[in-house]
């Protein structure tokens, strides 16, 4: 909207001809904001910059008609506009990750039976599909998934005796960093994965253990937080404990391509798909994978960061393909969810850890949970005590 209203300004200033239109152009000119504001101003349209013309056509939808449901964005503090990104509503190959998406990867063992001919979750043995849960299917007939299993999932996010860390051999991450002393690993969570049914499958695409690769359904809202994070997520009805929100969508790069990218500093918001990195002896370059939402994306890209206490939490997903280096990270509520609360995740950021590749930020969760407030805290001691 910015855009749109110095570019109406720039227009007015600029013009050298006299007419009755040019007059009533430069009344409105004077009251360019309040005009903008009320959507009065009609600008020709090679007037606008690319990004302008996004911002404003984007306000009812940022999702660019990409997903089931609009989302718009709103804007209550101030006129700033989302930053300009290309909205992907799934993940894609930037270069050299060798992900690749075939029916002969699957195995009949891999898919549920051809007997299924409806829905998974109304047979009353689980099919191989579901082998990557414990108990059967991850889902409930609700479309939310079950409580155990959230809460298991939970429960090792949140306490660290209940994580399972694994260390690497040579770590990619330490690899990429093309120290002349390799670090050893610092130690990657082995996370427990959903599967869902996918085209090999004999089930529709109604069966319940497909959720993820059904896309967004919540009426969901961008907006500018009061509290200095710049902009979020949140969602504007209730929503149940265990709902799918959205996957995590990026770019899909090897970790040397995203070293590369934080050589060149360009920023960037990498997950770094490492669910599964310390099961084989040694893990090639390009099998250790990561997604970058930050040029090209989805609105996860707009959620926010809150220490421990967090109403989502991600959850790999496996969908087409059995290679366990790429899955989809998908977000579910680990609560019931208010109207108009916004959505936040544990990045698991380590405030301690300066050679984070994600750019550093001063915690605001105000979660009382909040590691980046220990540290100030622990700073100061340490201060006080010099
Ligand atoms: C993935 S983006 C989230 C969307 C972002 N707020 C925006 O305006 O586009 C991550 C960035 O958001 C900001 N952020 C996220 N969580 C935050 C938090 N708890 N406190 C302060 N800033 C936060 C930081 O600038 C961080 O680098």
């Amino acid at each position: 909207m910015k855009d749109l209203c110095s570019c109406y300004v720039d227009m007015v200033n600029n013009s050298t001809n006299q007419s009755l239109e040019t007059e009533t152009v430069s009344k409105v000119g004077d009251e360019s904001a309040a005009a903008c504001s009320m959507g009065l101003v009609v600008v020709p349209e090679c007037e606008i910059s690319s990004d302008g013309w996004r911002a404003i056509n984007n306000v009812k939808d940022i999702t660019v008609g990409e997903e089931n449901v609009e989302i718009p964005w709103v804007n209550e503090i101030n006129d700033e506009t989302p930053s300009h990104f290309r909205y992907m509503p799934q993940n894609f190959v930037f270069q050299d990750a060798p992900v690749k998406f075939s029916l002969s990867s699957f195995s009949h063992e891999q898919s549920c039976s051809s007997s299924c001919i409806e829905d998974c979750l109304a047979s009353a043995m689980p099919f191989n599909c579901a082998i990557a849960v414990d108990n059967g299917f991850a889902y409930t007939a609700d479309g939310v998934i079950k409580e155990d299993f959230l809460e298991a999932r939970i429960s090792e996010a949140r306490d660290q005796r209940k994580q399972v860390v694994m260390f690497c051999k040579e770590c990619p991450l330490e690899r990429a960093k093309k120290t002349e002393i390799l670090e050893p690993c610092k130690g990657h969570l082995k996370r427990k994965a959903i599967k869902e049914c996918w085209i090999k499958c004999g089930c529709t695409k109604r069966c319940g253990n497909r959720v993820v690769q059904r896309g967004i359904h919540n009426k969901l809202q961008v907006f500018f937080t009061p509290n200095g994070k710049g902009w979020g997520l949140r969602t504007l009805e209730k929503l149940p404990k265990g709902a799918f929100i959205c996957e995590y969508i990026g770019e899909i790069l090897t970790i040397p391509e995203l070293y590369q990218r934080s050589f060149e500093d360009k920023l960037s918001f990498p997950v770094i798909l490492d669910a599964h990195w310390c099961s084989e002896e040694w893990l090639e370059d390009d099998k250790a994978l990561c997604l970058d939402g930050t040029c090209y994306g989805n609105i996860a890209r707009f959620l926010n960061h809150r220490c421990l206490d967090a109403n989502l939490i991600e959850i790999p997903v496996y969908v087409e393909t059995p290679d366990q280096h790429y899955y989809h990270l998908a977000f579910f509520t680990t609560r019931d969810i208010e109207a108009m609360e916004e959505l936040t995740w544990d990045y698991g950021i380590d405030f301690d850890d300066d050679d984070s590749l994600m750019k550093p930020f001063e915690c605001l969760c105000g979660s009382r949970f909040c590691r980046n407030m220990k540290r100030s805290k622990k700073t100061k001691q340490i201060m006080n005590r010099a």
